[in-house]
């Protein structure tokens, strides 16, 4: 919170590459990326994910070459529509891990991370604070709307480009 009253987080983008763009009724986060100056205590993330991803890829052979993650701050209000992390393109993403900074979350706050499975079933994860989700990047999720402000950083295992 401390860091969004600097303005140093930015609307959130869709797709990737040349073609985003925004669209807050179907995305409506705000994020910091950790590389990102204006970032700080973020490192300790990053270097983490890039530990696993090299663990992964040593133990489990997994193709993982790159980590990338950001703060994201949820306004009250603000869902981010059903998606898949993987985009089509070269470098995709393959895990998703989010860990969640929210201390005192109420049921009645929404905001739940939604993961749908295959057989038209979902699970419904509340973004509480010592919660951390970890998922394939093709699976399809969505936030559902968030009626407080909801913070939580988002981090993603790249394949090689
Ligand atoms: O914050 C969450 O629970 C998931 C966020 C998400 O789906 C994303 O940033 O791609
Ligand atoms: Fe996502």
């Amino acid at each position: 919170m401390t860091l969004d009253a600097t303005n140093a987080f930015s609307i959130a983008r869709m797709g990737r590459g040349g073609s985003t763009t925004t669209d807050v009724a179907s995305r409506g986060d705000r994020t910091l990326w950790l590389d990102n100056v204006a970032c700080v205590n973020g490192g300790e993330f990053l270097a983490a994910l890039h530990t696993l991803s090299q663990q992964l890829r040593a133990n489990l052979r997994m193709p993982i070459h790159g980590v990338e993650a950001h703060y994201a701050l949820y306004p009250p209000g603000a869902r981010y529509v059903r998606h898949k992390d993987r985009m089509q393109d070269s470098g995709a993403r393959m895990i998703s891990w989010v860990t969640y900074l929210n201390a005192d979350w109420q049921p009645a706050d929404g905001g739940l991370l939604r993961l749908y499975s295959d057989d038209g079933g979902h699970t419904d994860i509340a973004p509480t604070m010592g919660t951390s989700v970890c998922f394939l990047s093709d699976i399809e999720h969505e936030v559902l709307a968030s009626h407080q402000t909801r913070l939580s950083i988002a981090g993603w295992m790249r394949r090689l480009d």
